[in-house]
């Protein structure tokens, strides 16, 4: 998983991946060449005391340093630049994935979850590419190249480095082993602690009102030991790594040492020898660090990997048509329902049963009924925020899930129940709508949707500042400055879910009439819980536990539906019903 994930965002970095393998080859190279030169000045300059081959060869050694010193430099901002570039490349894919998810995809997966694997499980993928391009692409050529030239410079002692390096990947190995368990479950633990704290601070009100500071207190406290214990547990594991690398390079030290001394006093080797010797030693137990060392992060990054691949793997479960309809006919009736029924996935009974009905141009279609009745899955239908189970739903005569879903969305204007502003201003809000809208057009849709008023009583009026969700205007508010941006829109359909529940009776009342009055060509569908806001819809749906129980108008509803007339008692005196 994440070989393929890296290779595949790695393919348009090629050419600097290309310089940095050559900028790394060159520096260890280099790095390989010094010991060697060292060697030289030691037995042929200092030996024989030549002060003109010691400084020749120094300032050779100087130059081969810096030359290093400059491959490496280059090698490290291009790794920079490509990890950093092929992390944002992720996450865009990532996020640009979540956008095509239907609410089933994002309810499987969590959205503290997805904001996790866009976030820092890249960024333990993006880490490893960096440590991998920036230090360890060298090691290789490090290990190999080093070991010739130990050996080429005394095979007596080649057996030490064999039994180092056996020893230090033995050591590691057992290490790591017990590194991947730890990583998975960390990034659970970062899962759940980012749902917890996302729940409380969106829910702090009501963890207020009910006085839960304690409970949500000890509830984060929990998780976030828990998250704790398991870093400890990763910290206490990777701990051993280091010391573990430090002694056996420290005990190979000591056996060169040990092992030279009786060399050169039998004359089989050179001080010289033993000094290039030991530093290849090192440079190649360092080389096996730095492996060591991609192996440690090799786990953490392999479980996002993991992580990040589900998501891009996944597909939405609103499948687009492979050749999408993109233009409208032009057929009047704008909406209907054709026997659709539809259920939640896993659940036993559906929550819609044979809804059959129709809307025309021009036209207001009103929804009521109880709590829980269906009424939003009905209009989440129509935006295929989720799919019939069974049935047709049908704008302009041709099934929903043929269409080019932005065609289709280009034609509703819809005004959730839960109304969302994103962190702008009263304006970007509105021509989230339309975005060429004027600024005259936009107080045209603030008017009908009663809003002018208090817009033009903000600071900076159009532009005022609106925080995330909405949060620093009134929920009435809130839904006057939704329904202006679907205004805004100009759609053919609007729908209104549940959308004047917030508003007095008054405002409720002059909204309408003013929508009546501007709507023009569109179609309404609204659903409703007042009598009073529907009471004058060309066609009233009674919908009871999933199935229509009445259409028609009021005054026929008034008559022959019992639910209707259930409602209408439970809201209106006899003569306002009348
Ligand atoms: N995402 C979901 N997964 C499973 N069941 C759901 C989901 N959303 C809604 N339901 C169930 O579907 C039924 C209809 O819900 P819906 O929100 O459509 O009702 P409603 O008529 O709009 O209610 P209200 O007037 O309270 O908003 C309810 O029983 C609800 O529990």
């Amino acid at each position: 998983m994440l070989t393929k994930l890296v290779a595949q965002h790695l393919k348009a970095y090629r050419p600097q991946v290309a310089v940095i393998i050559v900028m790394q080859v060159c520096a260890q190279i280099a790095a390989l060449t010094l010991p060697t030169i060292n060697a030289d000045i030691i037995n042929k300059g200092v030996v024989n005391v030549d002060t003109s081959y010691v400084t020749s060869h120094s300032l050779l050694m100087l130059a081969v340093a810096l030359g290093q010193t400059i491959c490496q430099i280059v090698a490290v901002f291009l790794a920079a630049q490509v990890a950093m570039g092929m992390g944002r490349d992720i996450r865009d894919a990532v996020f640009t994935r979540t956008l095509d998810f239907s609410a089933r995809e994002i309810s499987h997966f969590g959205a503290p979850s997805l904001i996790t694997r866009t976030t820092n499980d890249v960024q333990q993928v993006q880490m490893l590419v960096f440590m991998t391009l920036a230090m360890l692409v060298g090691a290789p050529i490090m290990m190999v190249v080093g070991v010739i030239m130990a050996v080429r410079a005394d095979v007596g002692l080649s057996w030490i480095i064999v039994a180092a390096v056996i020893l230090l990947a033995v050591g590691a190995g057992l290490i790591v082993s017990r590194m991947g368990p730890l990583f998975q479950r960390q990034q659970q633990r970062i899962d759940d602690l980012n749902r917890v704290v996302r729940e409380q601070i969106t829910g702090i009100r009501v963890v207020r009102a009910f006085a839960r500071e304690r409970h949500e207190a000890v509830r984060f406290d929990v998780t976030n030991s828990s998250l704790r214990d398991i870093q400890v547990s990763v910290g206490r594991t990777m701990a051993a790594m280091f010391p573990l690398v430090m002694l056996i390079m420290n005990l190979s030290q000591i056996a060169v040492f040990w092992f030279a001394a009786a060399r050169i006093d039998n004359g089989q080797t050179e001080v010289g020898v033993l000094a290039s010797f030991t530093t290849y030693l090192m440079q190649i137990l360092i080389s096996v660090m730095m492996a060591v060392m991609l192996v440690v992060m090799w786990p953490r990054a392999a479980v996002c990997a993991t992580r990040i691949q589900e998501v891009l793997h996944t597909s939405s479960s609103l499948t687009i048509d492979s050749e999408p309809v993109t233009t409208l006919p032009d057929d009047p009736t704008l909406l209907e329902f054709r026997d659709v029924t539809f259920s939640y996935p896993g659940a036993s009974e559906p929550v819609l049963q044979d809804i059959s009905f129709t809307v025309n141009r021009g036209t207001t279609t009103a929804i009521i009924g109880s709590t829980g009745a269906g009424k939003t899955t009905l209009v989440n239908l129509i935006p295929r925020l989720v799919d019939v189970t069974d049935g047709h739903v049908l704008v302009r005569g041709i099934d929903v899930r043929r269409y080019d879903p932005e065609s289709l969305w280009s034609c509703i204007g819809l005004v959730p129940q839960r109304p969302y502003l994103f962190s702008g201003t009263v304006a970007s809000n509105l021509r989230d709508g339309r975005s060429d809208a004027t600024d005259d057009e936009l107080w045209d849709a603030l008017r009908i949707a009663q809003s002018d008023d208090f817009v033009s009583h903000m600071d900076n009026q159009l532009e005022a500042t609106i925080a995330q969700g909405g949060t620093n205007v009134s929920g009435g508010q809130r839904q006057r400055l939704s329904i202006a941006r679907a205004l805004v829109k100009n759609p053919q359909l609007y729908i209104f879910d549940d959308s004047f529940s917030a508003l007095d009776v008054a405002t409720d009342s002059r909204l309408r009439a003013a929508l009546d009055a501007s709507h023009g060509d569109a179609a309404m569908l609204i659903v409703a819980q007042r009598v009073s806001t529907i009471r004058n819809a060309d066609q009233i749906l009674v919908l009871d536990a999933g199935r229509i129980v009445g259409q028609g108008t009021h005054d026929d509803l008034i008559t022959s539906c019992p639910t209707y007339i259930e409602i209408v008692n439970s809201q209106l005196s006899i003569e306002e019903a009348a």
